[in-house]
């Protein structure tokens, strides 16, 4: 698949990531009450876990999903679906993920569950349509650096980088 052309970068903190998931989670508090979370694993995680404590949630699950080799978009692959989960058909249900960009991972969890509300904490636009909640939204050329991705080191001013494309 075609490298995608991320121009901007875009860090996230993770005081960032807990300020922007409990905002998340106050937006979902009055859509609910919910039965439980699905988790997309891996990016879902870490939001899930911050919305579950603050909704009170205790029956989590996971859909495992993979499709980036760091920028590379590739063939999505669903390592675990929903079999064994109570999910059902997703009514009542909150799907967390970490953000929608393509919004292919959303159309692979969408069918598995149909009902349910899918919520992340960013989106891009080409995913948005798909996405019922989110909080933060940020364009198409831009790649999120999730604190759990990052460390600290130098960073070049942004007139640099725009120079170099
Ligand atoms: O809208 P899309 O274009 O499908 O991209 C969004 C998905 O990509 C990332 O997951 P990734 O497949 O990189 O796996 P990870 O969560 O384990 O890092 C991210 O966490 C979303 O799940
Ligand atoms: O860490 C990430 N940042 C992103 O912007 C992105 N888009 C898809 N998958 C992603 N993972
Ligand atoms: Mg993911």
């Amino acid at each position: 698949m075609a490298e995608a052309p991320f121009n901007k970068h875009f860090p996230v903190s993770w005081e960032e990531m807990h300020r922007n998931a409990k905002a998340l989670a106050w937006r979902l508090i009055d859509k609910g009450p919910w039965k439980g979370i699905i988790a997309i694993t891996r990016g879902g995680l870490v939001p899930a876990a911050i919305i579950a404590r603050e909704l009170e949630i205790r029956m989590i699950d996971t859909v495992c999903v993979s499709s980036y080799d760091h920028q590379n978009q590739r063939e999505a692959m669903v390592l675990k679906g929903t079999e064994g989960s109570n999910a059902g058909d997703g009514e009542g249900w909150l799907i967390i993920d970490d953000l929608v960009d393509t919004g292919k991972t959303a159309v692979i969890v969408r069918k598995m569950l149909p009902k349910a509300h899918f919520a992340t904490v960013y989106a891009k636009p080409a995913g948005r349509p798909l996405v019922d909640t989110f909080i933060t939204e940020v364009s198409q050329d831009t790649w999120i650096h999730f604190p759990w991705d990052i460390e600290l080191q130098f960073s070049q001013p942004i007139a640099k980088q725009r120079n170099n494309g």
